[in-house]
């Protein structure tokens, strides 16, 4: 259950920098149990992560700045969506979508070493494949080293989570290992271009709860992030130095039964500052996901097939619009799969 909030919480991960200590662990477990129970979202602080903000933000920078990756090579990667030519469906470049309320360009990647089992090639006459293999652009062979360590680490950590969370429901520690078997993580790198005045608008991200499992949030400094406590209030969730936000998507809410709360949340366009030009905003989430053939059970007894929950809910989501009209309906039927 959702409560009045005021602030997100903070919890530190010390306890994963120096593991070893089971009652520290166990103290996180039930912090983390606490949290998703109330905010449904925190601040987490003292990172077991080798890159720090700046190196996050780097990359985006290196990609999306000034003296990124030129338009013609983004489009290059384009999903299919917006270059029919292009093999990739799921993973790739996404540009803003001028008229909507979303207004971001994005680049997407998966598992950087999925196993050769997992992977479908690509095929013209199938529009869509969750587990198609990651493009990089040709131009800045470090933007692809960085971006597979980030996704990595951010992989290790929500594997950490998981753990944690499982200790906190009275599971043993590898109670969700079966999620990270062919996992199809994904690392989204956003980037909020500047509005001109003229065309101002207040949120640049509509309210929604995250669909998924774990979703782990590096913010740059800008702010706007604002969180929906169960008064109604929207609660600022600007960047605190050294953190990641956490929050959890509406498939792990119904694995516990209820227990844990997909929080709805939204971006605010960045208050303009007297004289300074509109400023951008980046923002990187990791979406923890489990394999295509992965069976989510809920604490209930329902269970899902994660691929097929996922075509289910891509039905929504403008980007696949045009892709998922030509999904076979073969795909996302299914026979003992309930999709709750
Ligand atoms: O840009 C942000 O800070 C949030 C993005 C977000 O909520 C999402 O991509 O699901
Ligand atoms: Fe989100």
């Amino acid at each position: 259950m959702s409560t009045s909030f005021s602030s997100l919480p903070i919890i530190s991960l010390s306890a994963l920098l120096t593991p070893g200590k089971q009652e520290d662990l166990l103290e996180l477990s039930s912090r983390l149990d606490e949290v998703l129970s109330t905010t449904g979202f925190a601040y987490l602080t003292d990172l077991p992560l080798t890159y720090t903000h700046e190196d996050v933000f780097e990359i985006c920078e290196d990609f999306f700045g000034e003296n990124g990756i030129p338009d013609e090579e983004k489009m290059k990667l384009a999903k299919r969506t917006f270059v029919k030519d292009n093999e990739n469906t799921y993973r790739g470049y996404f540009p803003a979508q001028p008229g909507s309320d979303n207004l971001k360009e994005g680049f997407e990647l998966g598992t950087p070493t999925p196993s050769i089992a997992s992977i479908t090639p690509p095929q013209r006459d199938a529009k869509f494949n969750l587990t198609e293999v990651n493009v990089f652009p040709k131009s800045d062979s470090s933007f692809r080293t960085r971006c597979e360590t980030l996704h990595n680490e951010l992989q290790g950590l929500s594997a950490q989570l998981l753990s944690l969370l499982a200790i906190s429901l009275g599971k043993s520690s590898s109670f969700f290992d079966h999620y990270l078997v062919n996992s199809l993580s994904t690392l989204r790198l956003l980037h909020y271009p500047p509005i001109p005045e003229s065309s101002r608008q207040d949120l640049i991200c509509t309210p929604h709860t995250d669909s998924g499992i774990i979703t782990l949030l590096h913010q740059d400094k800008t702010g706007g992030l604002e969180v929906l406590n169960s008064v109604g209030e929207w609660i600022p969730a600007p960047y605190v130095p050294g953190s990641m936000v956490v929050n959890i998507g509406d498939l792990l809410a119904k694995v516990s039964g209820g227990r844990w709360v997909a929080t709805y949340h939204r971006v605010r366009s960045a208050e303009r500052e007297p004289d300074k030009p509109p400023r951008g905003r980046y923002s990187v989430p990791f979406f923890f996901e489990p394999g295509f053939d992965c069976v989510v059970k809920s604490m209930q007894g329902d269970e899902v097939v994660y691929g097929k929950h996922v075509l289910e809910k891509m039905k929504g989501w403008i980007e696949f619009q045009d892709v998922l009209d030509d999904v076979p309906d073969i795909l996302l039927e299914s026979k003992a799969v309930e999709v709750f």
